[in-house]
């Protein structure tokens, strides 16, 4: 049976899903070298943002297949690491957007009413009305910067609440931010007209610091900021200084630079800062849907089945899945094939998208065509996950065309690999139910499902050449299952392809190459 690792408190209705499958451990609290010292063992890890998952981590993880994170932000996983290893990494995109925005939203009406001071007064025995003269949020400006899902729901609110919007987002499109009530402007913009600014962006190199003592100074000095999205968007020293010399009015912080918040400036500022300890994603609600979220997927790929949320398998999201499934398996099988025709160091692969499959999307083909062509070399060591970057750091190149013309079959694959045996092409089709079909070698067409070992010659095509062949095998005492010959002219250059039942033995295909007539035979396994 699989162990999964849950090293973040998680709701319970996730580890029900896991232990239908799996042995769960969960172990929170735990130190980074208590964690290397233990990750070995397990097949999946499962976490929040309170585990570290460093590339250290990910390299004594040698069983394991997934690292799931219950929530949004993947930037506490060395991602790249795990790539390298064919660790997949999913996360829960949508799980904890409304608990996160209306976090974000909470902080904007607390910070204008200074609420949690004021409630700290009143129960310290206090009745103090003055200090605490509020500002109403209705008819100021809003400033969203990332407006993805839940700077989205955060605009949404605050159109409700009569707020104008303005965002920045420089990946979403002029009609979207419309559509949602907001003006689209460069950040420059945004800090100087706004009177709450809200973070809703990654964590990333681009994103750190972004906000620093330059873009602070640009503000009103009547304006507030608040960063319920990633810790070090922000530089916390610059923030603090800004708020205590009056630059600005406030700020309203849920996440931190280094997580829990130690001795930092930014406890010294008094009641215009609001600090919360990571808290956007923790309701109810939230907890529970991350949690299944998160578990199913780690079930599914511990039982052999694809993620529906990895974020480091380019373009296989589920309804890509659904429909290419098949033909990735056969882009696997190609890939297999034309890598073992084409030898060691294949320098190029071509793959070529025609009929119908010519308007599809290709990456995912791509993907498992470089899974199969890198399986001969890695084995089980490379997966949709590193398929891509293996095949860099090879030095294979990719091209990719599309041929909607190519009528022959509804939709068909035809790859072209050139490796130290030279440039070889294999094209195949899914016919009747959904099986594989070779449906072209080396521009000869054949018709015939792959076997897992098979063998192929070039020859001319003339009288006897099969006999041959066949009395060759039998006296090697190899069982051929079934033949096929492709042939463009009679008479002509032929290509044969044979299933046979079993492993050809070493040393045969000399012999095979010495048969009058047959220039080239090729061995592959699938
Ligand atoms: N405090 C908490 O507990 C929680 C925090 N989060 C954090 O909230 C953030 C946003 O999450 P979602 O809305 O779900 O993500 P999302 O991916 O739906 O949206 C992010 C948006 O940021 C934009 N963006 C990316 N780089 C940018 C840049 N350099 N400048 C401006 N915009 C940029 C993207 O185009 C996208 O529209 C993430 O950092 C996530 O980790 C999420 C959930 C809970
Ligand atoms: O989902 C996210 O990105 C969050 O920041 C939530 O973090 P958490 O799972 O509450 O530790």
């Amino acid at each position: 049976m699989s162990k999964v690792l849950v090293s973040d408190p998680i709701d319970q209705a996730g580890i029900d899903i896991l232990s239908q499958v799996a042995t769960v451990d969960v172990k929170t609290g735990l130190k980074p070298a208590e964690l290397i010292e233990i990750i070995g063992e397990y097949d999946a890890l499962m976490i929040r943002s309170g585990t570290r998952v460093t590339q250290e981590i990910i390299e004594a993880g040698t069983q394991l297949k997934i690292i799931g994170r219950a929530g949004v932000g993947v930037d506490n996983v060395d991602v790249p690491a795990a790539t390298r290893r064919g660790i997949v990494v999913v996360n829960s995109p949508e799980g904890n957007t409304i608990a996160a925005a209306e976090h974000a939203l909470a902080m904007m009406l607390s910070l204008s009413r200074h609420i949690p001071d004021a409630n700290a007064s009143v129960k310290r025995g206090e009745w103090d009305r003055k200090t605490f003269v509020g500002a109403e949020v209705y008819k100021k400006t809003l400033g969203v910067v990332g407006l993805g899902k839940i700077g989205s729901h955060v605009a949404t609110v605050a159109k409700a609440m009569g707020m104008k919007l303005l965002a920045y987002d420089p990946f979403i499109s002029t009609e979207r931010a419309e559509q949602l009530g907001c003006q689209l402007v460069d950040l420059d913009l945004l800090m100087q007209q706004s009177d709450y600014i809200t973070l809703h962006i990654p964590k990333t190199p681009e994103t750190t610091h972004l906000i620093n003592a330059n873009t602070l100074a640009k503000m009103k000095p009547t304006a507030r900021i608040i960063n319920c999205a990633r810790g070090g968007i922000i530089d916390e020293a610059a923030l603090a200084a800004a708020i205590k010399e009056g630059k600005i009015a406030g700020a309203a912080l849920d996440v931190f630079e280094s997580e829990p918040l130690g001795e930092s400036e930014l406890r010294t500022v008094g009641k215009d800062i609001i600090l919360t300890p990571h808290l956007g994603a923790s309701t109810t609600e939230a907890q529970v849907n991350v949690a299944i979220d998160v578990a199913e997927q780690i079930r599914d790929v511990l039982l052999g089945l694809p993620a529906r949320s990895a974020v480091n398998i380019p373009g296989l999201g589920p309804d890509v899945l659904e429909e290419l499934k098949p033909y990735m398996e056969l882009a696997e099988t190609l890939g297999k094939l034309v890598g073992q025709l084409a030898g060691g160091r294949v320098e190029l692969l071509t793959v070529r998208l025609q009929g119908e499959l010519a308007t599809n999307k290709s990456q995912p083909l791509v993907i498992a065509s470089l899974k199969g062509l890198l399986h001969q070399a890695l084995r089980e060591r490379v997966n949709y996950v590193n398929a891509n970057i293996e095949a860099k750091e090879r030095g294979i190149r990719v091209i990719e065309t599309r041929d909607a013309s190519a009528r022959d079959y509804a939709g068909s694959l035809r790859l072209e690999a050139t490796g130290t045996l030279g440039t070889h092409s294999v094209t195949g089709a899914l016919l009747g139910e959904k099986e594989i079909h070779l449906t072209d070698v080396d521009g000869f067409p054949i018709n015939v499902p792959p076997s897992k070992y098979m063998l192929f010659t070039l020859h001319r095509d003339m009288p006897g050449i099969i006999g041959k062949l066949g009395s060759l095998l039998g006296s090697f005492n190899v069982n051929i299952a079934s033949m096929q010959v492709g042939r463009k002219i009679v008479r002509g250059d032929a290509v044969m392809a044979l299933s046979i039942d079993d492993p050809l033995p070493d040393g045969i295909l000399g012999e095979i190459t010495k048969v009058p007539g047959i220039r080239d035979a090729y061995t592959v396994t699938l």
